[in-house]
């Protein structure tokens, strides 16, 4: 079935299967379900590389699991993904290739866009990012006045920030601790200036990142951090060439901009930015962590991509997690999706997902053109769990809403965080055991009597149980199980797009607020008339003007 000629979703016999069966298993409880099957503990679970996944506590049974199996074949998720991989053009509305697996093929791999092997050309930047990567690790490259470089700060926004920025926090153990490493991406001026205020221009590199070069935010702070640079070494724009380098695959406006092409590091338009962090984009990441801790994570995200190649429909857990996904979202009206690390290293990891996956699944248009009749992408959101605990989890105890949620945790602490620090991982990992088992079995009230708690307070002690989750744990966070779980959300997100039959490679939804916000600027700036602007936001701009002082 094609994207044109395919059935509606919600009208294939697929669909009304599984909406049968939601009724039939009505409000099933988890308690229920493990009573019925003592092995479900060990049943219900998978193995991906170095990740253990438990998807137990969800309320799925294996006709559920059958279903869902069966909705996956009827769209042909696994022909899209076979597409995707011989690098067709599934972007089928930026008429691209969809080929970040490519980044972490082997050398010796073949995949053709156009006729012509792609992976040549991957390890090609690959190993000069590594030479670079080296140069300034090791003090060789100097800045213009002679000095070695000690701090790195990478100006991007999205796609070009977020996976670096992330995998830096997550991978911080695997640092140079010598190098000081800063990400700028808010076009709000105080982000650049909080990222420079303590640093030495003579000692500072800056890492120009955007895929397409035109990014306002981006361009606006890298010109105010050439302007800094210049002023503060007091030099003309040749200084530019030993504090600036570039990742994009947009040559002709990094040459427009004044950074010479010698230092770009290029990727290309079948790379999309939320999926780009494994390519030149993870230059910043990968001077800090170094090339060969780089490859490891390479080697990580491969194992996945193999995984989701070969391993059957049964089996396969990017398929699984994607289906559980679509089971809450669009037979349960799930709205949204928590991702709770129990790690501090992942502080910033599902602020990652959010672009992974609300950029690409957030969309009501099918690749049809027509409009969707089904749930698409959640809202996905969550911070490291210790801390969600003390703060929202009351929501998703006793709330009205149902919110699956995934819990990653390690059964190891980072190796350098020394004797004392150690000795609290115990008590992390037990509060993500205890969090699981309270949201998936709760307290009944008979449980809260037995307590001797009074009548009148049982009720606001009981816990409903039945919140479904997953459980993904690992020996350690070491940068190959980083590039596991990222390949794993991103194959998520592909099985999740494919059954919805949306493009999750094109993101049209920002492009308006971008053309406004253009519109807009002179208006604030110089009170230009701003045509077509509509009564409220002509109020707000005059009283932002007003409190500026500007007539
Ligand atoms: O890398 P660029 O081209 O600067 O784009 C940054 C980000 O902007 C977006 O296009 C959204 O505006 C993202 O998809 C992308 O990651």
């Amino acid at each position: 079935m094609n994207a044109e000629s395919r059935t509606r979703l919600n009208q294939t016999p697929e669909w009304t299967a599984l909406a049968e069966h939601r009724d039939q298993l009505g409000d099933v409880e988890l308690r229920e379900l493990f009573a019925a099957d003592p092995g479900r503990g060990t049943g219900y679970t998978l193995e991906v590389g170095d990740l253990h996944v438990d998807y137990s506590k969800h309320l799925v049974t294996d006709e559920t699991l059958r279903l869902l199996r069966e909705l996956a074949a009827a769209t042909d998720v696994f022909g899209l993904r076979d597409a995707m991989l011989r690098g067709e053009k599934i972007n089928t509305t930026e008429d691209r290739a969809v080929l970040h697996t490519a980044l972490r093929a082997p050398r010796d791999a073949v995949i053709e866009v156009d006729g012509e092997n792609v992976v040549p050309a991957v390890h090609a930047v690959l190993d000069r990012m590594a030479g670079f990567a080296e140069r300034i690790r090791s003090g060789e490259w100097t800045g213009h006045t002679g000095r070695r470089i000690k701090n790195i700060v990478n100006v991007g926004i999205g796609g070009s920030d977020l996976g670096p920025a992330m995998a830096y926090e997550v991978l911080r153990s695997y640092t140079d601790r010598d190098l000081v490493v800063r990400f700028v991406s808010n076009v709000d001026g105080a982000d650049l200036h909080e990222a420079v205020r303590d640093l030495d221009a003579a000692e500072t590199l800056f890492v120009i990142a955007s895929k397409t070069f035109t990014t306002i935010e981006t361009i606006t702070n890298a010109t105010s951090a050439r302007d800094w640079l210049l002023t503060e070494l007091k030099a003309g724009p040749e200084a530019v060439a030993k504090h600036f380098v570039a990742l994009s695959t947009n040559a002709g406006k990094v040459s427009d901009f004044g950074i010479d092409t010698a230092n770009m590091f290029e990727f290309w338009d079948w790379v999309g930015g939320r999926y780009s962090y494994d390519s030149a984009i993870g230059l910043s990441l990968m001077i800090a962590i170094g090339p060969d801790r780089f490859r490891e994570m390479l080697d990580g995200f491969r194992i996945v991509d193999e995984h989701f190649r070969t391993a059957p429909a049964e089996s396969n857990v990017p398929l699984l997690l994607g289906l559980l996904g679509i089971w809450y979202g669009n037979f349960h009206d799930a709205q949204s999706h928590a991702v709770l690390p129990y790690s501090h290293y992942l502080s910033k990891f599902t602020a990652y997902l959010q672009q992974l996956d609300m950029e690409s699944n957030g969309k009501y248009v099918g690749r049809d053109g027509q409009e969707v009749e089904w749930q698409t992408g959640p809202v996905v959101w969550g911070t490291p769990g210790t801390n969600g605990q003390h703060a929202y989890y009351q929501l998703i105890h006793q709330g009205t809403k149902l919110i699956p949620a995934d819990f990653i945790g390690f059964a190891e602490p980072v190796a350098d965080l020394g004797e004392r620090f150690r000795a609290q991982h115990d008590l992390l990992m037990a509060n993500f055991f205890a969090q699981t088992q309270a949201l998936a079995f709760g307290k009944t009230p008979d449980e809260v009597r037995a307590e001797g708690v009074a009548e009148d307070l049982v009720p606001h002690k009981t816990f409903k149980g039945n919140h479904p989750t997953t459980t993904i744990l690992a020996k350690e966070l070491t940068p190959s199980v980083l590039g596991q779980l990222i390949a794993l959300y991103e194959h998520k997100v592909f099985v999740q797009g494919a059954v919805w039959n949306i493009d999750s490679f094109d993101q049209w939804g920002v492009e308006l607020g971008k053309v406004l916000a253009k519109r807009v600027e002179p208006a604030l700036t110089e009170g230009a008339e701003v045509p077509g602007l509509d009564a409220s936001t002509q109020a707000l701009v005059a009283k932002y003007r007003e409190l500026r002082g500007r007539k």
